[in-house]
Parts: structure tokens; sequence; C-alpha cells
């Protein structure tokens, strides 16, 4: 359903506040080809209402004629910032870029933020914005998961489909998205609601079942026939199933690149608004899928680079695999069960 601009602009004002924008401050606002006109005409009217000085900054695409998906997290590594001094000179020069075009996974967006820049992604269709504005409440149901994995040496996680991952932690920090930039130097995407680390490079190991119901992205497909990885030394060395294994495969083989089948992030999703059912519901080039990505009790995990966290790892092909009805435990504790968040006294260890 359609979103009215009044809406939109309040919806923004909200982020923006939650954001700590003030007054005499630049927001520069990235679009690009696919941008949405509404989300830009309603940002501009919503950081200008606030006091600031807002500029917009319009990038020319990349990379259209190697991807085999419009989607914009699905071919990452160089963006329309790659090389580009006098739009990183700009965005450098901001308080706050609201990115509706798609920088993450980029070494510039690393580079810009260094600087003290805030950097909001926020790319989904307009009502989806709307629905999913961020809260406090999600800043602190997030933050309290984030503490939990940073104090933790190991995550694993099980499931009935027969997951069974172990991955030990503390090599890369911990990524917090709640949807909105309250601190200078911070990224972060609205909208989101999930916590998200890598495992310790090379370690993680195990097996991964993709199971009928879960999703790939950016297929956005609810997987059909259970797809199995078998992890080894932090890499996917097997992916075996039937019709949706075959797509998978065929899709990763087209990058010709090794890294992109490492493990990923790993985390879990903390968004009670965002639902499993709703990506269904959308056109594919529509939506980029982030109810898959945020939806309370998954289990996200990914393939490709990790970069994103300081790593060295970087590589064009990424795909976010949100699994449901796992068991997520830290250190032998259950954070998630069967697929539901537990709160911290909830937790007991695993059987
Ligand atoms: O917000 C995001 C989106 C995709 C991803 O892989 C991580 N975080």
């Amino acid at each position: 359903m359609s979103i009215s601009d009044y809406e939109m602009i309040d919806a923004w004002k909200r982020v923006l506040t939650l954001s700590n924008l003030q007054a005499g401050q630049t927001v520069t606002i990235l679009t690009g080809a696919a941008s949405h006109p509404q989300t830009l005409a309603t940002a501009l009217i919503a950081s200008q209402s606030m006091g600031a000085i807002v500029n917009r900054l319009d990038l020319l695409p990349v990379n259209g004629d190697k991807a085999l998906s419009r989607d914009a997290l699905a071919y990452l590594g160089t963006t329309p910032l790659t090389g580009n001094h006098a739009a990183i000179a700009a965005l450098k020069a901001s308080d706050l870029v609201l990115d509706l075009m798609t920088l993450l996974f980029s070494p510039e967006q690393h580079d810009i933020l260094k600087g003290g820049t805030k950097i909001l992604l926020a790319v989904e269709p307009p009502e989806i914005l709307a629905r999913l504005v961020p809260t406090l409440a999600d800043k602190a149901r997030v933050a309290a998961a984030a503490a939990r994995i940073g104090a933790a040496r190991q995550m694993r996680v099980t499931s009935p489909a027969g997951t069974d991952l172990t991955c030990p932690l503390g090599q890369f920090p911990v990524i917090s998205e709640y949807g909105f930039v309250d601190e200078p130097g911070r990224w972060d995407h609205w909208p989101s609601g999930f916590v998200l680390t890598f495992p310790d490079d090379g370690q993680a190991s195990g097996r991964i079942v993709i199971d009928r119901g879960d999703i790939l992205l950016p297929q956005k497909r609810y997987v059909a026939e259970p797809i199995v990885l078998t992890v080894e030394n932090g890499y996917a060395v097997r992916i075996e199933g039937g019709i949706d294994a075959d797509l998978l495969n065929d899709y990763m083989a087209a990058f010709d690149d090794p890294e992109g089948y490492a493990i990923s992030h790993i985390g879990w999703g903390l968004q009670p608004r965002a639902r499993w059912s709703t990506l269904g519901l959308y056109d594919r080039e529509s939506t980029i899928g982030m109810d898959a990505r945020a939806f309370a009790g998954n289990f996200l995990f990914s393939l490709g680079p990790n970069n994103e966290a300081g790593g060295t790892r970087t590589t064009a092909c990424h795909i976010d695999i949100p699994l449901r009805h796992c068991d997520v435990l830290l250190d032998g504790e259950a954070v998630v069960r069967r697929g539901v968040v537990l709160s911290p006294d909830d937790a007991t260890p695993h059987a």
C-alpha cells in the first residue's frame, strides 16, 4: 500500500531526530538510478524542515554489466564512489549522509565514516520504511544482544533440520543495526533490528541446513528443498540439495571467486515488527528483503566478504540467508531457542 508524503516526511523526521540531526548541520542525500523518488523528496523536505543545510549528490550506476541481479546488495566491492574523489570529499565534509543508493561493504564507506560523518542507508520502499520506523526500544534490544555477543568466545547454531555450526568469536567487532545513526562515525540501516558479527577468520565449521521456507537473498526465494552446506575452515566447501542448491551453485559460480564461499556475518533478528512472510508479498525487484533479515528469532548468516568488520576478504558475491527454527548459543547459553528470542533470564544452557 502506498504511503502519503505527509506520513513519509513524519517518518523521516522521527528517524532524523533519533539520529540527533541538529539545525545548521550538513546533510547530503546520496542518490542513484534506482533511488525511490518519494523517499528522496520527503528526505529533502524533512531535513530542510529541521534546519539542515541539504545537498543532493547523484552518482551514476556501476557494475550493471557484471551483476546478475539488480539488487543493490548482490554485487559488492566497487561502487559509484570508487575513485570518485570529488564525491568522497563532499560526503566526508557532511555531518550526515542519507544513502539512498547503497554503499554497504565498500571501502569508501569506512573512509567516510572514520572522519565522523554518519551514514544511514535507506533503500527499502517508502511503505516498508514507514512501517519499520526505528524506536529507542529497538536500540536497547539490539544493544543488549550485541553485549552478549561481545562477551562470547563461541557461537553455536543448531536446528531440527540438522544445522550444527560452530563459530569461534573474538577477532571481529559486533555490528548493531537498529535503524538510526545517533553517534558520530556510525553507519546504520533503516529498516533493521538485528545484530551480527563475523566468525574468526577460517574457523567456522560444521553443517548448515537451509530448510524449506528459509530464505536466500538476493534470490528472494523461499527454499523449497533443503540445501546442505558443509563448512570447513570458514568456507562452505560443499553446497548440496535439489533445484535450489543447483540454482545457488550456478549463481555463485558466475563470480568465479572462491572467497564468495566464505562464511561472512552471523547473528540473529530482533525486529518484532518485521515478518518472515513479507518477502512473498513483494515483487522481487521492489525490495532488498529487510523484513527477512530482521524478523525476530531468525538466525541470519551470510556468505562472502568480511571487510565490513575490518577483515581483508572482499568479494563481489554476497548471499544473506535467514534461517527459521534455530537455536543460537553463546558459550553454551541459548539466546534464541527454536527461532524464538530469549530474554537473558530465560536462557538455559543447551542440553
Ligand atoms: O543491513 C544489512 C544488509 C545486508 C547485510 O548483509 C548486512 N546488513
